[in-house]
């Protein structure tokens, strides 16, 4: 097993060597397999729905609402086809992102461009194993890439996608508002593009490990993500309390429902917990756009009686990040309940 610890590449985050001294302290140096149940996941598809159908007539539009809304409080997940963010500038991030991970892990770390202060990596301070989420990514605010003015092939790559991404995110966001009786401009005012954030994922692959957790159980801070994965698979997410692993799309972008969301349309729409596995012998990349307020925005439930007491979004992160300090992990919504 040791060769194989040091066969990740220079590029990769030190996840082996935590990985090796947490199993070495808590397993006397027993085979991996064993911290790990091996369980299996049933694959399912999630809602596909067809965008173009808001371009048609009424009773079309009127069914891909529907649609969109349905899929938003019994899944919190589905998948959009012809949503207008054309392949090749999926393709042209895609490659960037690759081009950015494959850099030495101090540069990552020390990025003083667009991406400074953005490198995050599974295992900087875990204390046990299942602490450890296989996987590295760039947490970058929109702002930062504004501000950069497009000068790298990057930044300006990012900043395409981060419009096309909030365009699509602001309609979205706009159909789910109006079909609960609400301004559809709501969210729009409140979700202005420089407070979002796009993060870059990459989970490596891992041979010599039987099911590791590439990223931890969660659900997103925020109004909506937009999710575009490469076709090697890994996210999971729960329906009716149970894992599901989401079959890849080649053509689909992943839409989800965030805690903010949950919270304004008071539970209608479910924020729902979601993680990925990685692969053995490949390695994965993601890109997610998320739908955030700025942090002086008040959250609070159009409808009444409200299940949640009204926060600002400065005042949920805060929490977030002091329950992971704490407890390792987010509490996240239930943090909030009115207590009547
Ligand atoms: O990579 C994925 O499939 C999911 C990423 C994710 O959940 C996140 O970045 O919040
Ligand atoms: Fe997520």
């Amino acid at each position: 097993m040791e060769d194989q610890l040091l066969s990740l590449a220079s590029y990769d985050p030190p996840l082996e060597e935590i990985y090796k001294s947490l199993l070495k302290s808590q397993h006397g140096g027993s085979s991996p397999r064993s911290v790990h149940e091996e369980i299996i996941v049933e694959e399912r598809e999630l809602p596909l729905i067809d965008l173009n159908k808001l371009r048609l007539g009424d009773k079309e539009r009127q069914e891909c609402k529907r649609e969109i809304a349905k899929a938003s409080e019994e899944w919190g997940f589905f998948q959009v086809l012809n949503h207008g963010i054309s392949k090749n500038l999926l393709d042209q991030m895609k490659e960037e992102q690759v081009k950015v991970f494959r850099k030495p892990f101090v540069e990552k770390v020390n990025d003083k461009n667009i991406l400074a202060c953005s490198y995050r990596w599974g295992a900087p301070s875990a204390t046990c194993l299942t602490q450890v989420s296989w996987s590295e990514a760039f947490h970058v605010p929109l702002s930062h890439i504004y501000d950069s003015g497009g000068l790298s092939s990057l930044s300006s790559t990012m900043e395409q996608y981060a419009t096309s991404m909030s365009e699509l995110a602001q309609y979205l966001a706009e159909i789910l508002a109006e079909n609960i009786g609400q301004d559809s401009t709501y969210i729009k005012k409140m979700c202005v593009p420089n407070t979002c954030y796009l993060r870059m994922n990459r989970y490596p692959s891992c041979p010599w490990l039987q099911e590791v957790t590439g990223l931890m159980p969660h659900t997103d801070s925020d109004f909506l993500t937009i999710l575009h994965q490469d076709q090697i698979g890994g996210l999971q997410l729960v329906k009716d309390g149970k894992w599901v692993a989401v079959k890849p799309c080649e053509e689909a972008l992943i839409i989800n429902i965030g805690d903010l969301f949950q919270a304004w349309s008071n539970n209608l729409y479910k924020s729902v917990e979601h993680r990925v596995v990685i692969n053995k012998w490949n390695e994965r990349f993601s890109t997610a756009y998320f739908l955030c307020p700025a942090n002086d925005i008040i959250i609070e439930s159009c409808i009444t009686p409200s299940v949640y007491r009204s926060f600002t979004f400065k005042d949920y992160m805060q929490q977030v990040q002091d329950d992971v300090k704490v407890f390792g992990y987010k509490i996240g919504l239930s943090r909030f309940l009115n207590i009547i």
